[in-house]
Parts: C-alpha cells; sequence; structure tokens
C-alpha cells in the first residue's frame, strides 16, 4: 500500500528538496504538494516528475495563513484519501527580517560567536501585520494554520492499527525569552519567527501527549542555515553570494551551516524512515553538515516546560473554538 505524504510550502527551498528526497528512498509513495500558489506548485511538480518520471505526485491549493482556505483544503483532502501516514509542516515566512549590525559585530568577538551564527539568536527582527482572519500573519501561517489542518485531518491520521507523523520544520531560532503565553501571536514583539517557531516546538509536545494513544506522533527539525527565499529576504543575493567563502568556512566550526535544501532536509527525511514510536517527544532533530560536507542527523533536547505547553495547546484550542464561530457566522449570513 502506497504511503501518503503531504508536504506544506512544497513548491521551493527545503519543502521541495524534501520531496525530491522522498521520491528517491521511497518509490511508494503518494507525494501531495500543499502551495498556496499553483503555477509554482505545478512547476514544482514537473521538476519532481523531471527526475522521477513514475512519481505519483498531486497537487492541493492552500494559504496556511488563511483558515478558510485551510479548511476548504482539509475537506479536499477528506474527499481524496482515507488515511495519511505523514505530513510536513513546513510552509514559513519570515517577513521583512532585519539584522542587526550592532548585536553581530558584538557577537563576533564574544565567547557566544558559534551559538551566534548557529541560532541567530538576538540578531534579526521582522515587522509583522494582522491578517484577514485578524490573527498576526506569522504565528497564522507558522503555527495556527497548521495547528487547524491537524485537528481538521484528525480522523484521517488516527486510524486504527497504524501511525501516522507529523513533522513541523522548526528552527534553532526558536527562543523562550521571545515567547510568552500572554502574547502567543507576539503582537507586541519583534521577534515572531522565533516566537512562531518556539509555539510550534511547545504545540508538537503538547500534540504527542494528546494524541500518542491514538497513533498520531509529532517530531520538530531544525534544517540548519539553508540558501532559500527566505534567507535571501534577509539580505541581498549578491551579498550571499559574495560571502559563500566565509559560509563554507564556517561549516569547520558549526554544523549548522547546511546551507543547501538538500542538506537542510536530512532530519526531515531521517524521521520518514523512523518507527515514530522510538522517537523522543523532547528532541529538536537537527540537520547537520560537516566541514568535509557530510551530512548527519543531531538531536537536540528543547528547553520546553510541559505545563507549557498544556496551557499553549487550551489556548488554541479557545482561539479555534472562537475562529470557528467566525467562520460559521460569516457562512451563514452568505446563505
Ligand atoms: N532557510 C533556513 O535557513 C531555515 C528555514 N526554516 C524553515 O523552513 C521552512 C521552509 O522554508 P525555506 O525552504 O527556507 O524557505 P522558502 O521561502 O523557500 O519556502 C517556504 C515555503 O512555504 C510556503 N509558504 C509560505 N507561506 C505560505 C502560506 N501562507 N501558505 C502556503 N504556503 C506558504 C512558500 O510558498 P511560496 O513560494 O508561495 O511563497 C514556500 O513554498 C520554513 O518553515 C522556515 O521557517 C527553518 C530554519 C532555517
Ligand atoms: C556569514 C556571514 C559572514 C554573515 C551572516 C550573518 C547573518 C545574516 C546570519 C548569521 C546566522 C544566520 C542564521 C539565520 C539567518 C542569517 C544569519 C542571522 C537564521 C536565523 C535563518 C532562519 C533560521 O530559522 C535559523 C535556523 C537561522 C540561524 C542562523
Amino acid at each position: 500500500m502506497k504511503r501518503i505524504v503531504l508536504v506544506t510550502g512544497a513548491n521551493s527551498g527545503i519543502g521541495l528538496a524534501l520531496c525530491e528526497r522522498l521520491l528517491t528512498t521511497d518509490s511508494e509513495i503518494h507525494l501531495c504538494l500543499a502551495c498556496r500558489n499553483t503555477q509554482r506548485a505545478m512547476a514544482a511538480r514537473s521538476a519532481l516528475l523531471h527526475s522521477h518520471p513514475e512519481a505519483d505526485i498531486s497537487l492541493l491549493k492552500v494559504d496556511v495563513g488563511d483558515m478558510n482556505s485551510v479548511l476548504e483544503a482539509a475537506k479536499e483532502i477528506k474527499k481524496r484519501y482515507s488515511r495519511l501516514d505523514y505530513i510536513y509542516l513546513n510552509a514559513g515566512i519570515m517577513p521583512n527580517p532585519q539584522l542587526n549590525l550592532k548585536v553581530f559585530v558584538k557577537g563576533l568577538f564574544s565567547r557566544k560567536v558559534v551559538r551566534m551564527f548557529a541560532t541567530g539568536e538576538g540578531l534579526l527582527t521582522q515587522e509583522d501585520h494582522v491578517n484577514a482572519n485578524g490573527l498576526q500573519k506569522v504565528f497564522a501561517t507558522n503555527v495556527f494554520g497548521h495547528f487547524i489542518l491537524i485537528k481538521e485531518l484528525e480522523p484521517l491520521l488516527c486510524c486504527p492499527s497504524m501511525t501516522s507523523q507529523l513533522i513541523w520544520t522548526s528552527s534553532s531560532n526558536a527562543h523562550k525569552s521571545a515567547f510568552s503565553l500572554d502574547d502567543y501571536q507576539h503582537s507586541q514583539g519583534i521577534e515572531s519567527y522565533s516566537s512562531s517557531k518556539y509555539a510550534s516546538d511547545l504545540l508538537s509536545l503538547a500534540l504527542n501527549r494528546q494524541f500518542n494513544r491514538r497513533g498520531l506522533y509529532s517530531s520538530v527539525t531544525c534544517p540548519g542555515l539553508v540558501m532559500t527565499n527566505l534567507t535571501y529576504g534577509i539580505l541581498p543575493s549578491f551579498f550571499w553570494t559574495l560571502i559563500m567563502p566565509i559560509m563554507f568556512l564556517i561549516r569547520f566550526f558549526t554544523n549548522s551551516f547546511t546551507l543547501t535544501p538538500y542538506n537542510g532536509a536530512e532530519a526531515l527525511v531521517w524521521l520518514y524512515k523512523q518507527n515514530p514510536e522510538s522517537l523522543d517527544p523532547r528532541a529538536k532533530y537537527h540537520s547537520c553538515t560537516s566541514g568535509l560536507g557530510n551530512n548527519y542527523v543531531n538531536p537536540k533536547k528543547m528547553d520546553l516546560r510541559e505545563d507549557t505547553a498544556e496551557a499553549f495547546y487550551k489556548q488554541l484550542l479557545e482561539l479555534e473554538h472562537k475562529l470557528r464561530q467566525k467562520v460559521g457566522v460569516a457562512e451563514e449570513a452568505i446563505k
């Protein structure tokens, strides 16, 4: 029986490299590319079919930052499939990133320089906005849309006598200090990306508590620093090209400069092959690349509290309830 794998944000960067690698790893797979832009999704499908002509690939239109689009997409998935084996919750944004040069230069001469390059801690700020659902855009895209998708697809993910896996593309940029239960959407701060990634780590922990007994397992990964559209948004591409030799040099000091989407997908592919019951719900699985270019996976314990994860999960359920009422009222008004 073919394994059914859905990947959000599959049309570029790490998501696209992941799809390519999954098709190479497993020929008995149905891949569903869940993307917001149909043309970009079709281009990705063509590229994948070019290297894997026999591959079974379908497209699904979904904007994970838009509640109505997620609900529509979930309806479509339920029509198409009776179960789902894997969902890769990979789509993500970091809008209007600004590099804090002062912190960067200071960091270069501090003892924390390696950590700074590995996590980008404190180096980046973002400007976030409110979306049409009244949610902070980064939170809605990186966390909440995926949460709603999982909730909607619960019957397909929790099937008797089989296990399913949720695999998040989180980040080592997820920091406790950027997240607060009082402002979990991060409407007050300037580190919405870091906050959203910490929120996804908390959510993954809570999902394991809620769903493991029903055969659903959740894991988080960090792909390392990868050159994708997301990172090209931080500094102009000519600058990245100029400093590329330095980036390859940095690899000898930190294994987190994976740089290519192929390398960045290492932990995501590794998790595909694991028995989910053997995984540690508190571990973040990091894609690593050595100075000589060898890839491997390094699990690291996350700094998470069970009670915070539970409280956050409750807040998400309340927000879901509120928004479902809003959507319901809007639908009634149209009728
Ligand atoms: N690059 C890096 O160094 C790191 C990246 N990550 C994470 O990896 C993930 C993938 O990013 P990466 O490959 O780097 O960057 P890309 O920008 O190349 O990929 C992001 C993908 O997400 C999609 N996407 C964004 N917003 C939405 C939305 N609202 N609905 C549906 N799809 C959406 C994009 O679609 P579209 O093409 O239409 O914009 C794109 O396919 C992200 O979650 C990111 O946070 C984590 C750590 C490091
Ligand atoms: C290498 C250079 C000479 C200068 C690059 C400086 C910064 C632009 C980078 C240093 C560490 C990088 C980093 C990220 C972005 C670019 C840097 C800040 C991320 C925050 C990108 C997104 C993620 O999710 C993280 C895992 C990255 C961590 C490191």
